[in-house]
């Protein structure tokens, strides 16, 4: 089929793009798994290291730290040190403390575990266990500020931790930028199943799994691996796996696009599930201007994205508090496959997102809007215009 040869296609880069993030996939989930099970079973003191504060208050967890760790290992080995720089969310501090002792034991065992299955995702494994100093320098080593010139890479190792730690959605994002420019982005999503049967369904199956055994290695298909490369006018979904070597043989990656629906009375719209995080208010109003009637769809992480470039939704809005500067990683990786997809996303003010200025997308006006196709688009940008200054963001 097309979909295998122009997935033989892709650079080297996207490639062990979409091999890392698989791997940091297996690594998500198994935390997961554990934290769901403690919090049913027994809250001992493991359960307290698990979830950890950051200054701004949103939490962090082992498998923030562990998939830093894992992606920044594998793609220094994979190309050299002298040839990756990385900006990425999570740094060391917290991790390094003396009372941190067990919190960082629970990382290295994740990121040794994980990485001791790499060659089932046809990347290599270390010879040895990572000793703990390693792994810190792994995570440690994402210390790129990005900025307008060269290649680096951009990672978010869990975007929505909240809903991560919640047992709901949550994602792996992981982009490469060559002179500002987003080339190709990779967006993992353990929780998202490959057909549409999926969010509103998946809390209570989540809470109904949680006080089951966990599913047999492998036989559980509910995420998925999306991808693009900037330029190619093509998307792509495979299956979460955890033996690639099983797919080799088959035309695993499927193509995805965007909804052709381009009727408000029709369209879905997702938005972040916190309040905190954007407006529902704000976004509810143009909802109504533009003639949109269908519920949103609160979801957490970058899965928004992914519905777009999917197909699942039309439009994808965003509006922080003033005063929020929005980061790279949560964004990238998201904006490219959406593109490719054949989506528009802009700044409210109709202009491109400008990933070229550092670790925040500077200059952004007001909020984000990702939607399927350009009428949708056009309809959002001129409500914003007409309804902004009655807001008080
Ligand atoms: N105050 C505020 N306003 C806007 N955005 C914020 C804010 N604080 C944090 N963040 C970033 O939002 C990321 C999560 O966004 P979501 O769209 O997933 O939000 S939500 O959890 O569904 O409410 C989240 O990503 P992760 O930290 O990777 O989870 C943050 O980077
Ligand atoms: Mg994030
Ligand atoms: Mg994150
Ligand atoms: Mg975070």
């Amino acid at each position: 089929m097309d979909g295998e040869n122009e997935h033989n296609n892709i650079s080297k880069e996207l490639d062990v793009a979409v091999r890392v993030v698989q791997m940091a996939c297996s690594l998500c989930q198994r935390v997961q798994d554990g934290m769901l099970h403690n919090n049913n079973n027994n809250r001992d003191h493991h359960h307290q290291q698990q979830i950890n504060s950051k200054d701004d208050n949103s939490p962090v967890t082992v498998a923030d730290w562990g998939v830093q760790a894992t992606v920044s290992w594998i793609l220094t080995e994979c190309f050299g040190s002298e040839n990756v720089s990385i900006v990425a969310e999570e740094d060391v501090q917290t991790l390094s403390k003396k009372e941190a002792a067990g919190l960082l034991e629970s990382v290295v065992n994740a990121v040794n575990e994980c990485l001791a299955e790499a060659p089932k995702f046809g990347l290599e494994s270390p010879s040895k266990a990572l000793e703990s100093w390693e792994v810190l320098q792994a995570i440690s080593r994402c210390n790129s500020d990005g900025g307008p010139k060269g290649r680096y890479w951009v990672l978010d190792p869990v975007d929505g931790t909240l809903g991560f730690v919640r047992g709901d959605q949550y994602a792996v994002a992981l982009a490469l930028i060559e002179d500002g420019e987003v080339i190709p982005g990779v967006l993992g999503c353990p929780n998202y199943p490959m057909k549409k049967q999926w969010l509103n369904y998946h809390q209570s199956y989540y809470r109904l799994m949680s006080k089951l055994s966990p599913p047999a290695a492998g036989s559980w298909d509910k995420g998925c691996v999306l991808y693009a490369q900037r330029g190619s006018g093509k998307a792509w979904m495979q299956a979460l796996v955890h033996d690639h070597r099983k797919l080799d043989q088959h035309s695993y990656a499927r193509e995805i696009k965007v909804s052709t629906i381009d009727d408000p009375a029709i369209a879905t719209f997702c938005e972040p599930v916190e309040k905190t995080n954007s407006s529902h208010s704000f976004t509810a109003g143009l909802a109504e201007s533009v003639g949109l009637r269908k519920q949103p769809l609160r979801v957490y992480s970058m899965v928004k994205y992914a519905a777009i470039a999917r197909g699942d939704a039309e439009i994808f809005m965003k509006f922080a508090r003033a005063g929020y500067k929005e980061k790279i990683w949560d964004h990238a990786a998201g904006v490219v496959i959406v593109q490719e997809a054949g989506g528009v996303v802009t700044d409210a003010g109709g202009r491109p997102l400008d990933f070229s200025r550092g670790v925040y997308l500077e200059g952004l006006d007001r909020g984000i809007i990702a939607c399927s196709g350009s009428v949708l688009h056009d309809r959002i940008i001129n409500a914003v215009d007409a309804s902004w200054d009655s807001s008080n963001l």
